[in-house]
Formats: C-alpha cells, structure tokens, sequence
C-alpha cells in the first residue's frame, strides 16, 4: 500500500500534528472506579503543563448515564485555565449546554453517527432528533460565541449495526459541519478499522471538505490505531484525538476499548520527525499518575517501557 518509507511520507504531508487529549473524557467515562474531582482536577493541570493545546476535561452529559462524569461542573470551574490551552466538553442537549455556559467553557463538542441504534443508546434519540438538538446547541453557541467541534462515531463500524458506508460518514460529516462545527472528528468507535478501511472512509469524507476540516479519533481495540493514525497522515490529515495511557471506550459501545496512547502517538511522530510541541516525559509523567490513581496498568507501550529504559 506504501510506496515510501514512513518518514517520506509522513514530513511530505506534514509537519507537524496537533494533538487533541481525550483522557480526562472520554479516559475516563468507562473506568468503573470513580475518581474524587480533585484527582482529575490534578491530571488536568499536569496535562497542561505537557505543551498540549486541546484538552477535552469532561462531558457535560447524565450522571445516571455516564456515573464518571458526574462532577463535570466542579471539574470545569476548579482546572488552572492555561493561557492558549483549549479546555473543551461533550454537550449532548441543551442541559448541558447550560452547564457549559455556566462554567465559562470556550469550545464544546457534539456528537453524530450514521448508525440509528447506537445513536440510541448513546443518546436516548434517534438520529432525526439528534439533529434537532445540534440545531438548538449551535445556535446557543453561537449567540455565546462558544467554537462546536462534531464528533462522528462508528465511523468504520457500528457494534449494533455493522459496517458503516464511508458515504454515510462523509453525509454526517457534512451535516455537521453546515450546522456550523468548526473541525468533525472521525471516531472509529470500537476500533476495528484497518489502514485500507480507514482510508477509503477518509476518501469518501475528503469530498465534502477540506482536509484541515478533519481530524481523527480511533480506538485501539484491535491494535490498528497507530497504523491507522499513519494511514490518516499520508492523506493529509494533522489532527489526532488520543488519550494518555490508551484509557476509554465508549460505555455504549460493546467491545469498544481504549484510545490511541497519546504517549505512543507522541513517540511514534517524533521519531519520525513530525512535530506537536508535547514533552514526552511530562506526558509520560501524566499517564502514570491517573494509572496509579486508578490502580490499573497503563494501555501505552511507551509508558510501560519506559519503566525500565530511558527511549
Ligand atoms: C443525552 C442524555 C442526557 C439523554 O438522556 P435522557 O434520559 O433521555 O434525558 P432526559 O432529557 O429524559 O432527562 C432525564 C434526566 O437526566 C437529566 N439530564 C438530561 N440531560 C442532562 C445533562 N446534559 N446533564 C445532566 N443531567 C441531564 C434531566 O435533568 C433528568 O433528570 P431528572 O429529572 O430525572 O433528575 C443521555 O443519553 C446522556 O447523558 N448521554 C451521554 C452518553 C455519553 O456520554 N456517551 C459517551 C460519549 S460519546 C463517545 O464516547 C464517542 C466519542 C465521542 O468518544 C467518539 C468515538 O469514540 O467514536
């Protein structure tokens, strides 16, 4: 599939990558323990301190849905807010657009998929009515001049209804994004995509918009995300969802698992000269201590390696 080497390809299409950290998020919402706020308030202020410049810290959503998420409003008021660093939450209906507001949120993140039961039980709605309330939230947001990132789940495959057309991702896509999203963040849920599935979906959304319109979340579950993350590059793409430590997965996605390690998205980029501003160290630092917090292994081979190696 690769007609050149990695790094070729990689520096020809881009430079650099910025990286969007989905750990206190979408990390956080399936680990059944749950975290006093002041723990996640402290890996929050010790992301920042990593050179990271998007940070999604919570969700806005039912705690009786997402238990984890249940200090969203303490969590939002109580981070050191740095200077340049986007903190962003999920919004999914108007309750927690109120929250948003209330806590001063600059950007929030919507959520869309092609698929009708995962929308569902994602959301409580169908997708008709999932609509609706983007329409109500993007007109709040813009009145407050809030920036509306969308996100597109089982961009690949949906764990209720199987393999998803890259036609109906890239109709989703675009639906969003003339709803008013600034960025559509392609999530391949449950992390079955392969670097040929994933881009022929990436062809088929690259022809509603441009490529700086796109950025990429995908799951780990069968080990694919960092192929996968590479086979985004070669098409262009420079914005990657990840999360330290590889935690998540969506609680309304069977078999869904963690995130693309954002310590070993890191490594991987750097090694092959592409940059994104992050200190691998401190971020390394970050995805031990919320492992410890939670007294579970980290998912990063880089974190894990580097109990015993300097990299
Ligand atoms: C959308 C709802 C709320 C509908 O849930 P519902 O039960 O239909 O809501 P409702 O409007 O009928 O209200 C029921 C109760 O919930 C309350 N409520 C209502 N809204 C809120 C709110 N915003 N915040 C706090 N409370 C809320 C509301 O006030 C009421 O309280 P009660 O009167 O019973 O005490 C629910 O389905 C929900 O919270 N879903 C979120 C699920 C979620 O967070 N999933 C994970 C995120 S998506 C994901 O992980 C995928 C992604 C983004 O990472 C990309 C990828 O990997 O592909």
């Amino acid at each position: 599939m690769f007609s050149r080497t990695v790094t070729q390809f990689i520096k020809r299409n881009v430079s650099s990558v910025r990286i969007v950290e989905v750990g206190p998020r979408d990390g956080l919402q399936n680990e059944a323990k749950i975290l006093p706020t002041t723990t996640k308030i402290e890996f929050i202020n010790r992301l920042s301190k990593t050179g990271l410049k998007n940070i999604e810290a919570t969700s806005f959503v039912s705690a009786k849905w997402i238990p984890q998420m249940g200090d969203n409003v303490d969590v939002m008021k109580g981070i050191e807010k740095v200077d340049g660093i986007t903190y962003s939450a999920i919004v999914p209906n108007m309750k927690g657009f109120e929250d948003a507001v209330e806590t001063k949120t600059t950007e929030i993140a919507i959520g869309g998929s092609a698929s009708e039961t995962f929308t569902k039980k994602n959301f409580n709605c169908t997708i008709a009515e999932g609509v609706e309330r983007v329409k109500s939230i993007m007109k709040a947001a813009k009145e407050k001049n809030i920036k509306v990132r969308g996100y597109v789940s089982t961009v690949i495959s949906c764990p209720y209804e199987g393999k998803i057309k890259p036609s109906e991702v890239a109709k989703i896509s675009e639906m969003l994004l003339k709803a008013g999203c600034y960025e559509i963040s392609l999530g391949d849920t449950i992390g079955v995509g392969t670097p040929n599935s994933i881009s022929e979906m990436l062809k088929e959304v690259l022809k509603v918009a441009p490529v700086e319109t796109f950025a990429i979340h995908y799951h780990d579950t069968y080990g694919q995300a960092l192929s996968n993350i590479l086979a985004s590059l070669d098409l262009g793409i420079s914005v990657v969802d990840a999360s330290v430590s590889g935690l998540g997965g969506c609680p309304y996605a069977r078999g869904a698992s963690g995130n693309a390690a954002t310590e070993d998205v890191v490594y991987m980029l750097h090694g092959c000269g592409v940059k994104t501003g992050i200190d691998l160290e401190l971020l390394i630092d970050a995805g031990k201590f919320i492992c410890e917090e939670l007294g579970r292994q980290s998912e990063s081979k880089v974190n894990r390696a580097t109990r015993k190696i300097k990299p």
